[in-house]
């Protein structure tokens, strides 16, 4: 891509850094917000844009990518974006073909079966060529964002990406996935090795074309049991998080970077031990026991139950006070604890949003 779009320097300076502030665990004069999946389809202009349209296309185009980002940010004053993409480009940039079915979800017709299987992936990928989309998509947002907050990037974590790479798809039972953790675990320690390396270098990809903050999503986290946590994921997120932090530091970069290990409880000490600033949580944790266990080495990002979207404004504006009452308001980051459903009503994100904003502010100002 040629001009000044493309370019990415001279981006635009910014305006509200109350995110990465409280990543990096700083006084703020309010508790900062966004949501998971704020760039979705409970939206009618998300619905309106992918409308006909095949979803990794829309994926492969960086304007199309660049507009979704930025639709939910004109409704809501959420305080970071993150950049319209998906968990799967990775597997497709290893070899593997992924189609998203309606009403189905990601579907991959020649799921990985057997060990051997490894041999039908990229040994060498180069994540330019591969995914050089995603890269455009987020130098084109930075852009377009106008400095207005920060720019979040985000890939999936190797354990998720490996299950999706073997269940073919969405599954209750994780089971043929975890059968290769029982029966094959060299392979799958080389699965997940290859992963990693494809991983660390697309994230530092994503910082050089823009991104000033890194969420990794290890949405399968909760299927494992704490051993198998420990050996199949733990080890390769804080493989990720210290390999991507030692190169961003040779080149004089600091990039706070966010864990969010769904249905991990049993993880959550070891993660606050991760090199990453920030841990994300789900909604089946306590704030209190959270902020006890992790004992104020990292922020925390979460954790309100996305169902509680369905409560009438007022309860959610009761719900938002308690959560912030237990995270305290300092090293905290608002968010869902899951993603936003299609269903959810635009209205009741803005409230929270809003509750956020509201009582976070009233709360440091009586400190
Ligand atoms: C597991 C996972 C995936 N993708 C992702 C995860 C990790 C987060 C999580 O745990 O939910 C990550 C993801 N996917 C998407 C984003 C965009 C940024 C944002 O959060 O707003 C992000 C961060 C867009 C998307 N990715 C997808 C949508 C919805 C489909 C569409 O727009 O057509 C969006 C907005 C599709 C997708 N992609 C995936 C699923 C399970 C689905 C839903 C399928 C369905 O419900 O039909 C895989």
């Amino acid at each position: 891509m040629q001009g000044k779009e493309a370019d990415p320097k001279d981006f635009p300076q910014l305006k509200n850094d109350t995110f990465l502030r409280a990543a990096r665990g700083e006084e703020t004069q309010h508790v900062p917000v966004w949501c998971m999946r704020q760039a979705g389809r409970y939206l009618p202009e998300f619905r309106e844009s992918r409308a006909g349209k095949d979803f990794f296309e829309t994926c492969r185009s960086p304007e199309a990518c660049c507009e979704l980002t930025l639709q939910p940010l004109r409704r809501f004053s959420f305080d970071a974006a993150i950049i319209f993409s998906d968990i799967l480009v990775v597997p497709q940039a290893m070899g593997m073909d992924v189609q998203m079915v309606p009403g189905k979800g990601p579907t991959f017709p020649d799921p990985l079966k057997d060990p051997e299987d490894l041999q039908r992936l990229r040994v060498k990928v180069d994540v330019n060529t591969e995914l050089g989309y995603v890269f455009r998509a987020i130098t084109l947002t930075r852009h377009k964002l106008e400095g207005k907050v920060p720019l979040i990037g985000f890939t999936g974590a190797p354990w998720t990406l490996m299950s999706y790479m073997i269940e073919g798809g969405g599954s209750n039972t994780h089971s043929k996935a975890k059968r290769w953790l029982y029966q094959h675990p060299e392979a799958s320690h080389m699965l997940l090795r290859m992963l990693t390396d494809v991983i660390v270098e697309y994230l530092l990809g994503q910082v050089a074309a823009g991104a000033q903050a890194l969420q990794v999503f290890e949405s399968h986290a909760g299927i494992l049991g704490p051993a198998e946590f420990k050996e199949f994921s733990l080890l390769y997120l804080r493989d990720i998080a210290r390999r991507v932090k030692d190169k961003l530091k040779e080149d004089g970069q600091d990039v706070p970077m966010i864990v969010f290990a769904k249905d991990a409880h049993y993880g959550v000490e070891d993660l606050s031990q991760s090199h990453y600033e920030v841990v994300g949580l789900d909604w089946t944790i306590d704030p209190r026991s959270a902020r006890e266990r992790t004992g104020g080495k990292v922020s925390l990002q979460g954790n309100m139950d996305p169902c509680a979207l369905y409560a009438p404004k007022e309860r959610i504006s009761d719900i938002v006070h308690k959560m912030l009452e237990g995270f305290g308001t300092r090293g905290y980051i608002a968010n869902l604890g899951h993603g936003l459903y299609p269903d959810m009503d635009p209205e009741h994100v803005g409230a929270f949003v809003q509750a956020v904003h509201k009582h976070s502010k009233q709360m440091i100002e009586q400190k």
